[in-house]
């Protein structure tokens, strides 16, 4: 929709706007101002995908440029759109939308956190980010990007999150060194030595600096609210309160293990299309070394040999860049003070190193700033000269930045792939790699504008330009060639960096003029197969080339055939107009004269009256003819000056056409080169395609590999479980078994209590046998006793045989106490016996149940037992009550034995010279007569036992020894 209208309102310094004059014709006369564009909605809706550019806009407070009588050229709608309008009602009003819009209210804290603060995340968590500020001259892109020491912009900040998050986490020896895109060193004592004593030199130089100024900057006055340009304003003082200022940012805690990191910062500019490094100073009236542009092992883009220094701290990494900034290049035109006549480009790389000591594996992420230089109007900064120079360059390197938007925008809203025109300058170049997506770099840019109505036009330019960035989206399409992990390679140290870095030190430049492709250092680890690949990168990179050389001519060439088609169509549309609506003017002018002239002279009375009118009218229309003449010769001498600029544009293009044929020559040679090395290529192609495939099968398998090492996880995990389950089922079923076992052993132990009380019973019964045995026996004993003192009072001669025969009674119941005696050792033996039998048991069963006592909580139902046990009456219980008894009875019995025992003794005692042996006493007896009572008397003891009296112990004193009684018994016989 209306892109004929678009393309008037797009003039640039290459492509010129449709000369004021067009709009004369084509201005509405009436109606209310009409929105005729939504390109930036309408855009994003078509494609309805992701902007892969984020695109902010920052509107400058008006106080800084617009008179308060002038209308702003921008109208904020919302959070993301505004209007744009020239403030004349006759104006189309055109509405832009943006990721955010940022009023001129905002200050820098609330645009570094709203838009900044994630992309200094993503930074630090090993993303690549790259930030553009954009805009015309004036706009504030400076003041975005470093702002001032009141209120410092996203530098700064960037700088004081970066350092306040990796905080102890920074390397204090700048060990590990980020090399080209990916790559890094490891840096051995000598290299560390000359690293830091580049560092020192930028560091101290900067101290030196102040103290030659003697704190200059404080006499100097400079403003504080002044954009900071340089280090020759700045203290360490200044430094150290700026970030104090802004010391309240949030700060982050990273998460990566045991790693730690390293921060390089470089400073470079874009001056006049060469690239030249801040850090380095050049001698008085040396002439700077301009930097080449190479590519690495992965095509991604790099400044070669561009300085990087080692910071430690935020202020560390300030006074780099304010170092830098004293080589910059800016100067005064009449809209900008301080305007940078150069792009100029910070980068921060992060790098994190794990395993320190030996390090396999880093990541390097990198941020990088880019404050382009204004697009500029020649006519209004009235520059000449240099600036002219530097003027031009910059447009054109702007208008090459837009050419690759736009040709990015059509790729893909038209399904092709021509070729975006990076080559043409080095801004573009510089950015290839982040432009092309080719590193996963984050973009994005900050649109800065001066509301201003007298640069309504470069607004409206700015504004277009950033509505067609901004509906470049994410591709969804996957990309042919593989991103590269984010992982370093590791570089070997080479004498080629020392040199270098020496020779920056050193301030020496010495202009190597080196071929692009021919750049590469040979890596350590994964490319032992270097020099084929370096050939093969030269191969392609020729033939990436020819096709570009050949794009371009083809562009080139189509693309001034157009324009002179077009600017010849515009134009002569235009010359026709003017020159139709002139004669339409002039022939209504004649018209109304002759018709004036008609009636004064069919109406003679009213010329009288008239005639005063007529003169005057005359003189009108006199003065009318004179200014329209002049405006005639204005317009003439503006078609004369277009015809010039027409016949310049015409010299360009000739010049142009030559540029064209010289590289249709090139092209031609380049085209054999090429059709050669493609064979080359091809196969180099389907080598790395089945490269590539192998890396997916790899890939594949480990997928595969990791999900059966899950499922075995899973299964181990379940084992674990059941094994634990078995377990505790195991001990537990171990627990009812020695329960069972204790609970058996427990009623064997009841069982043979009982027995034992049985057997105990029984012995008690015996014991009270043999007492009632005993009691007879002293009860026959005392009956005994008593016959024999009946004997002995009624007849002394029958006492006396009673005595005899009590003799032999006596003598019998020794026997038989003996043998009572015996019965009773016999007893007290078995007792004893059974003691020592029955002791073990229990012994055993003490140990038992004190094992049970001491078995845990599981044991409670024991315990229960032991309980039952205890009041049930210990078997040892039994036992101690039935040996006291047993022991009383013992001694009651012992007394009685003892005392039998003593009379034995006392007898023994008292007849030892009576012995009687049996022999003797046989024959005695034999001597007396069978006829005889006596003789009758020891045939016959169970009568004598019936008729004997027990003697006392005293009559046993006065019984006559047996030889003495068969010596009165002889007596009695022969007295008989
Ligand atoms: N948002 C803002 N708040 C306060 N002052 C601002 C703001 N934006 C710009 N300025 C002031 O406007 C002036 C010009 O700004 P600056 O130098 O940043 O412009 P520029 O776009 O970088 O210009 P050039 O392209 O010419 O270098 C400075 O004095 C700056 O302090």
């Amino acid at each position: 929709m209306n892109d004929s209208r678009e393309n008037h309102s797009t003039g640039s310094y290459v492509e010129p706007r449709v000369p004021s004059i067009t709009g004369f014709g084509q201005r509405k006369i009436n109606g209310k101002p009409k929105i005729v564009l939504n390109y930036s909605l309408e855009k994003c809706n078509d494609n309805s995908g992701t902007p892969k550019i984020d695109v902010c806009l920052r509107l400058k407070p008006r106080t800084f440029s617009i008179p308060s009588n002038e209308v702003d050229t921008l109208t904020i709608l919302s959070d993301n759109t505004v209007a744009c309008s020239s403030g004349n009602a006759r104006e189309d009003v055109i509405e832009y939308m943006f990721s955010s819009v940022f009023g001129p209210e905002v200050d820098q804290k609330k645009f570094f956190d709203t838009w900044i603060y994630d992309k200094v995340l993503r930074f630090l968590n090993g993303n690549n980010e790259l930030l553009f500020a954009y805009g015309t001259t004036n706009a504030g892109k400076t003041y975005t990007i470093h702002g001032n020491l009141n209120d410092p912009g996203i530098i700064p900040r960037t700088l004081l999150l970066v350092f306040n998050t990796l905080n102890n986490k920074l390397m204090a020896q700048c060990k590990y060194k980020p090399d080209k895109v990916i790559a890094a060193h490891i840096l051995d004592e000598n290299l560390i030595k000359v690293e830091e004593s580049f560092r020192n030199n930028i560091l101290n130089n900067w101290c030196n600096e102040k103290i030659q100024e003697g704190l200059k900057s404080s006499v100097s006055q400079i403003d504080e609210g002044q954009t900071i340009h340089s280090m020759d304003h700045l203290t360490n003082n200044d430094i150290t309160k700026m970030f104090d200022l802004i010391k309240d940012v949030d700060n982050v805690t990273l998460d990566h293990g045991d790693v730690f990191y390293t921060v390089w910062v470089s400073y470079s500019e874009i001056y006049n299309e060469s690239i030249y490094d801040l850090l380095v100073t050049c001698l008085p009236k040396q002439k700077r070394t301009p930097l080449k542009l190479s590519l690495d092992q992965d095509k991604n883009v790099y400044v070669r040999d561009l300085s990087h220094v080692f910071v430690r701290s935020a202020e560390e990494a300030y006074k780099v860049l304010t170092f830098g900034k004293n080589n910059l290049k800016i100067a005064s035109n009449n809209l900008n003070k301080c305007s940078s006549r150069s792009h100029c480009i910070f980068t921060m790389k992060l790098m994190r190193v794990e395993n320190v000591e030996n390090p396999k594996t880093a990541v390097i992420s990198s941020i990088s700033f880019c404050d382009l230089a204004g697009s500029e109007r020649l006519k209004k900064t009235l520059n000449i000269g240099d600036r002219l120079v530097e003027s031009k360059n910059i447009n054109t390197s702007l208008l090459v930045l837009n050419k690759c938007f736009s040709v990015l925008r059509e790729n893909q809203k038209r399904g092709e792939n021509n070729l975006v025109p990076y080559r043409e300058s080095k801004l573009t170049q510089i950015f290839q790699t982040a432009l092309t997506g080719c590193n996963k770099t984050g973009i994005s840019m900050a649109v800065n504008v001066d509301t201003s109505p007298s640069l309504f036009e470069e607004t409206k330019q700015v504004l277009f330009m950033s509505a067609i960035v901004r509906s470049i989206t994410k591709s969804k399409t996957k990309t042919i060639s593989k991103p590269r992990p984010s992982f370093v390679i590791w570089t070997a140290n080479n004498c080629k960096n020392i040199d270098q870095t020496k020779s920056k030190l050193n301030s020496i430049n010495e202009d190597e003029n080196l071929d692009e492709s021919n750049t590469e250092e040979e890596p350590m680890i994964s490319y032992n197969d270097f020099e084929i690949r370096l050939k093969e990168e030269q191969t392609k990179l020729r033939q990436h080339l020819l096709s570009e050389f050949r794009v371009i001519l083809d562009r080139n060439e189509k693309f001034y055939k157009e324009q002179k088609a077009a600017s010849i169509k515009n134009r002569t549309e235009i010359y026709e107009n003017k020159i139709k609506r002139l004669k339409d003017f002039y022939l209504e002018e004649i018209k109304e004269r002759d018709e004036k002239l008609a009636n004064f002279q069919s109406n003679p009375v009213s010329l009288n009256n008239h005639e005063n009118d007529n003169k005057s009218t005359m003189e009108n229309y006199e003065f009318r003819i004179g200014e329209l003449e002049v405006q005639n010769e204005e317009l003439l001498a503006e078609l004369n000056a277009l015809k010039n600029t027409q016949d310049m544009r015409h010299e360009e293009l000739n010049a142009k056409n030559q540029e064209i044929d010289n590289y249709k020559i090139m092209l031609k040679e380049a085209t054999t080169e090429y059709e050669q090395l493609e064979a080359v290529i091809n196969e180099k192609n389907n080598r790395f395609d089945e490269i590539y495939q192998y890396l997916d099968e790899k890939d594949l398998e480990i997928e595969r590999l990791t999900g059966s090492l899950e499922a075995k996880d899973n299964i181990i995990t379940d084992m674990e479980q059941h094994q634990e389950e078995m377990i505790t089922e195991a001990v537990e079923k171990q627990i009812l078994k020695y329960m069972d076992e204790k609970l058996n052993t427990i009623l064997s132990l009841e069982n043979k209590i009982e027995k034992l009380q049985i057997k105990n019973n029984k012995y008690k019964e015996t014991n009270s046998q043999i007492f009632q045995q005993y009691s007879t026996l002293r009860k026959q004993y005392l009956i005994m006793s008593k016959t024999l003192d009946e004997y002995k009072n009624s007849n002394e001669i029958n006492s006396k045989l009673s005595v005899i025969f009590n003799y032999f009674f006596f003598i019998e119941k020794d026997l038989e106490i003996a043998k009572l005696q015996k019965q009773i050792e016999e007893l007290e033996f078995k007792l004893k016996e059974v003691e020592v039998t029955e002791k073990k048991p229990m012994t055993k069963s003490i140990g038992i149940l004190t094992d049970l006592s001491n078995i845990g909580s599981p044991m409670t139902k024991s315990t229960g037992i032991l309980t039952d046990l205890s009041n049930i009456g210990s078997p040892l219980r039994y036992q101690t009550e039935y040996e006291e008894k047993e022991n009383k009875i013992v001694k009651s019995e012992s007394k009685s034995v003892r005392k039998c025992r003593t009379a034995k003794k006392d007898k023994k005692n008292l007849m030892p010279s009576y012995t009687l042996d049996d022999k003797m006493l046989d024959e005695a007896i034999d001597n007396i007569p069978y006829s005889t009572r006596k003789r009758k008397l020891f045939d016959s003891k169970s009568i004598l036992a019936e008729s004997a009296t027990v003697p006392s112990d005293n009559i046993l004193d006065s019984i006559p020894t047996p030889s003495r009684a068969l010596f009165q018994i002889s007596k009695l016989r022969v007295k008989k």
